[in-house]
């Protein structure tokens, strides 16, 4: 007898396609059906390359980075931990290169989770999960920022989305304080013509005009010369952080949010810095990258012993 309101036959084999994952030289690229594909180099689980379902690559890489592990990637998006710029000299951070350690040690892969098999909104997405402790770092850099920790970088690759997000553990016997920052190199296509709207009404550093506090009052902030800037912008209605949008040629190219990072900088190095800068190629490559950077930078996050701490941010291509 038919019944009434059969539901649909599952099938036996489920014939969707899933994420393609591969780990080679300590180069780790994922793709997703849909075309999306995204490359993480272990060493300082630097993402360099994020390109989208129409094969577009999303993120500026410099020609002359150095790939080889001798000094950090320039592009794509260098992790900052534990201290953002240059460490305060009386600092527990005091000694550490500028920006930290994360983005020139070696991290490891923990492995891979698709949406489907994790529980998360069943999008296609994949999440690449990579993980540093204070074991893992060279011995002069752990004599320098001597705590016991467990970082654990979530990269999730979706549909014209990427997510990053940072879990920072305290396993040791003493709080320590710590900033973090995704240093997102985004691929403009003319700096000149490209903006970022959501500032309106932030407080920022200027670090080109002496480190002085600003209030934003522009709608959409251009760009005409060397900019530095780390905003903190003001919650929304509903306390959450307001997106940021970034516009090329007066069309939405970018929408980047942020979870629990009150920060952004927003960094062009400009003609001059940047043809100063050995390994950035090609020199007029300063037109076609604007780095728009979410963290806790302001302030000292401070973690106590036996705590963790969570934040990310996500960047959507418009285009
Ligand atoms: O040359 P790096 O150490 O990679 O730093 C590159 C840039 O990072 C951030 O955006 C800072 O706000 C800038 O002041 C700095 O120039």
């Amino acid at each position: 007898m038919e019944r009434k309101n059969k539901p649909a036959s599952i099938p036996v084999s489920p014939s969707m396609a899933q994420p393609i994952v591969d780990l080679s030289d300590n180069i780790l690229t994922a793709r997703l059906p849909t075309g999306d594909s995204v490359t993480v180099y272990l060493y300082g689980a630097t993402v360099t390359s994020w390109k989208t379902s129409n094969g577009q690559e999303q993120l500026f890489l410099s020609q002359a980075a150095a790939l080889d592990g001798s000094k950090p990637i320039r592009g794509g998006i260098p992790l900052v931990f534990p201290v953002f710029g240059p460490p305060p000299k009386s600092h527990a951070t005091g000694q550490l290169p500028q920006h930290g350690f994360a983005r020139n040690s070696h991290w490891e892969f923990l492995g891979k989770s698709t949406s489907e098999n994790v529980g998360r909104k069943a999008d296609g997405s994949v999440k690449l999960d990579f993980g540093l402790s204070s074991s893992m770092l060279d011995p002069g850099v752990q004599k320098k920022w001597a705590y016991d920790f467990g970082l654990v970088y979530s990269v999730t690759l979706g549909k014209d989305k990427l997510e990053c997000q940072m879990h920072v553990q305290n396993k040791g016997s003493e709080a320590f304080d710590f900033q973090v920052l995704f240093h997102t190199y985004l691929a403009v296509k003319d700096i000149s013509k490209t903006a970022v709207k959501g500032l309106t009404s932030s407080p920022y550093v200027d670090k080109v005009r002496s480190a002085q506090t600003f209030t934003e009052d522009a709608t959409s902030l251009s760009f005409s010369g060397e900019t530095d800037r780390v905003y903190t912008p003001p919650a929304g209605k509903d306390g959450a952080s307001v997106p940021l949008v970034v516009t090329e040629n007066g069309t939405d190219s970018f929408v980047v949010t942020r979870d629990s990072l009150p920060d952004v900088t927003v960094w062009n190095g400009w003609e001059d810095k940047i043809k100063a800068m050995g390994d950035f190629e090609p020199k007029d490559g300063w037109k076609r990258y604007l780095c728009i950077e979410p963290g806790a930078v302001s302030s000292w996050t401070k973690l106590d012993a036996g705590d963790a701490w969570e934040g990310g941010c996500s960047f959507e291509s418009k285009l």
